[in-house]
């Protein structure tokens, strides 16, 4: 049976301890969308992506991703996940780096050769493949992040603040690049603070203190808000009481 949703999210909570970080959120992400999270500093972004890409687990309700409920090994593999915090190896370079990932994601020699040289490009470090990561500045490290998240070809792309520290040119390229992919049919989630970052998803959902407070297109956020922009839409719901 095909389905067109590639994530569903039912009633999910997540305590820690005595802290409710996530509380009864359901949502439904359709295959060959890119999905927006807002929400102000601590609302729960994070963990609810976490959970979708199955390295955490709720504490009630559940998440299924491409059809199955996860968390499920075979279908992690199928999703690109870029943590906020960048998981490379320091001493290794760049290029080491996306070997060690491609041989995790079980690509063969040639297709990594080729598949590390297309991310690389995508990412503007093909000038950088052989330098030690413990060089490359921070922004350089989210982009390799990226890099690393793409090298697989996962038909869901799950990315985590992926632009901070990065310059605002490359930030227009890569965007460029996720919309491509979004044609191509991968679905994206994306967590950001910047708002026209959030004007390029083709649809939103705003947390607030781990509640979902919003979800709708750009323009249906603006209007349900009486904002003319995405900002004050955000400030509306984000901040405002
Ligand atoms: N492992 C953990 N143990 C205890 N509390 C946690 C843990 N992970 C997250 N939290 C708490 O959960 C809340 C939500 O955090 P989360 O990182 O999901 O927010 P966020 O919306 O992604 O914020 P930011 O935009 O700053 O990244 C915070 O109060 C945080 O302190």
């Amino acid at each position: 049976m095909a389905f067109s949703s590639c994530i569903t999210v039912n009633n999910v909570t997540k305590n820690f301890g005595k802290h409710n970080v996530l509380n009864d959120i359901s949502l439904g992400i359709q295959n060959a969308e890119i999905f927006g999270l807002l929400g102000p500093s601590g609302a729960g972004k994070t963990t609810l992506v976490k959970i979708i890409a199955g390295i955490d687990t709720a504490t009630t309700g559940n998440v299924s991703v491409l059809g199955t409920e996860m968390p499920n090994l075979e279908i992690m593999k199928r999703i690109g996940y870029m943590a906020q915090s960048d998981a490379l190896y320091e001493e290794l370079t760049a290029k080491e780096n996306l070997e060690f990932f491609g041989r995790i994601y079980g690509l063969k020699r040639t297709q990594r050769r080729q598949r590390i040289a297309e991310v690389m490009d995508i990412v503007g470090l093909t000038e950088d493949l052989n330098k030690k990561v413990n060089k490359y500045s921070g922004g350089m490290k989210r982009r390799l992040s990226l890099a690393a998240a793409l090298l697989h070809r996962p038909e869901l792309l799950i990315l985590d603040e992926p632009t901070v520290g990065i310059d605002p040119v490359l930030r227009k390229s890569i965007w460029q690049e996720l919309e491509t992919l979004r044609e191509q049919g991968t679905t994206i989630l994306v967590t950001t603070h910047v708002m026209d970052e959030a004007d390029k998803c083709q649809r939103l959902a705003m947390l607030r203190d781990g509640k979902l407070i919003a979800v709708g297109t750009p323009s249906e956020l603006k209007e349900s808000s009486s904002s003319t922009t995405l900002e004050e839409a955000f400030l509306t719901y984000g901040g405002a009481e």
